[in-house]
């Protein structure tokens, strides 16, 4: 087991949008953060997209194709010749079904050790899941101790716009993230994988760039309130998603123009978030987002225009919104390796305390 000493940490994340790895190095004890470095983007190509897109909803014995040999390149190629003690590797989630088949982070990180020559924790979320948890989300231990790193002195939510949409709420003055009243957190929603399938169908774009699109349109508001009488809504945190599991919510704006369907979409999403926003034991005094829908105006507008608190993208408190995720699993490595937990009650809902992951050191033949 490590000890408690401050290191150069990488951690890299292939989302739910299957856009590229993110890479970023972290300063810390797994504890503290001291510290952010360089980060680097490494773009998937169309082919590989759909080399990912096809092996999404699989399981580990299904027919992969080329997919996990996908993953290992992209993030040779993202994280060669960054230098650091030790990397964290999410993988690409392919599945996720905790009450179920368990969740699926395609990625060999004992290759990838051989590979980087370094050692690689991976697999963070089977062992949550193994123990009741929702193995997602977790980036919330991480959360708490941006809270502590920039300063803050009351509750303060984390907001991910990712594919889906993830909420945390933690109060920086509780000292461990495990401890009682550290944390919340969840799966909000849908945040930007309709929008973004929406608009391949309709469009052949990947996104709805700066909101355009949904900035023309009318939000439908029986559509909407048909999507927010989905039971997840209801449902107490915590609790997870798959990237598509309201995949057929596109089916409620099949009707509508294309700008008033972005617009409904892009509300739905929005709404998701407020619904979410009432689980929060306290007001929190701001919420900072993070992920690519911050840079979606109308999204913002749209949480702004509901929320009491101050809405604002994390680089208003000196983070970094496109690499927090990678950031994360950077620190959580740290912790895995020192057998510090990752996931507690609060944020997945598992039975004890986790370390989640798998150290894999390199081999010398790697
Ligand atoms: N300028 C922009 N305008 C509108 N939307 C944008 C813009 N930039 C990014 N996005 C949205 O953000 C998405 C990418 O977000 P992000 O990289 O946070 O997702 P991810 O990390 O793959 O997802 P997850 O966190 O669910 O794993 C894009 O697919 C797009 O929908
Ligand atoms: C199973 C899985 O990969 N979930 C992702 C996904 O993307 C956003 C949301 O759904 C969140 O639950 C999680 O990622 C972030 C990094 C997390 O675990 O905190």
């Amino acid at each position: 087991m490590l000890k408690a000493e401050r290191m150069w940490a990488l951690g890299a994340m292939s989302g739910t949008s299957l856009d590229g790895v993110d890479a970023a190095l972290v300063e810390t004890d797994g504890e503290s953060i001291f510290g952010f470095g360089d980060s680097r983007y490494r773009a998937y190509t169309k082919d590989e997209q759909a080399v990912l897109s096809a092996a999404l909803g699989r399981w580990p014995g299904d027919d992969l194709g080329s997919a996990e040999a996908v993953v290992l390149q992209a993030h040779i190629e993202a994280l060669s010749g960054m230098s650091a003690a030790l990397v964290g590797f999410h993988g690409q989630t392919l599945a996720h079904d905790p009450g179920g088949r368990g969740t699926h982070q395609l990625g060999d990180g004992a290759a990838l050790a051989d590979a980087l020559g370094l050692p690689v924790v991976w697999d963070f979320r089977s062992a949550d899941v193994r123990l009741g948890g929702q193995g997602a989300p977790l980036a919330p231990f991480f959360h708490h101790a941006c809270a502590r790193y920039i300063g803050a002195d009351a509750p303060v939510a984390f907001l991910n716009l990712g594919g889906v949409g993830n909420l945390t709420w933690t109060d920086p003055k509780v000292r461990r993230p495990e401890d009682a009243g550290a944390l919340i957190a969840f799966d909000t929603g849908p945040a930007n994988a309709p929008i973004n399938d929406f608009m391949m169908a309709r469009r052949n774009l990947p996104y709805d760039e700066g909101g355009r699109l949904a900035r023309s349109g009318t939000v439908a508001e029986g559509a909407l309130e048909l999507f927010l009488d989905e039971a997840y809504f209801l449902k107490m945190p915590p609790k997870s998603l798959d990237r598509d599991a309201f995949a057929d919510m596109i089916d409620l704006v099949g009707e509508l123009s294309d700008a008033d369907a972005a617009a409904t979409l892009t509300a739905m999403s929005a709404a998701a978030v407020l619904r979410g926003m009432e689980h929060c034991p306290t007001p929190p005094a701001r919420l900072l987002v993070c992920g690519g829908g911050r840079h979606n105006p109308v999204m913002m507008d749209m949480l702004r225009a509901a929320l009491d608190c101050e809405v604002a993208p994390v680089e208003n408190v000196g983070l970094d919104g496109d690499m927090l995720e990678a950031q994360a699993f950077g620190y959580l490595a740290v912790r895995v390796a020192r057998g510090l937990p990752t996931s507690c009650a609060a944020t997945t809902g598992v039975r004890a305390n986790v370390s989640g992951g798998t150290l894999s050191q390199p081999t010398e033949a790697g």
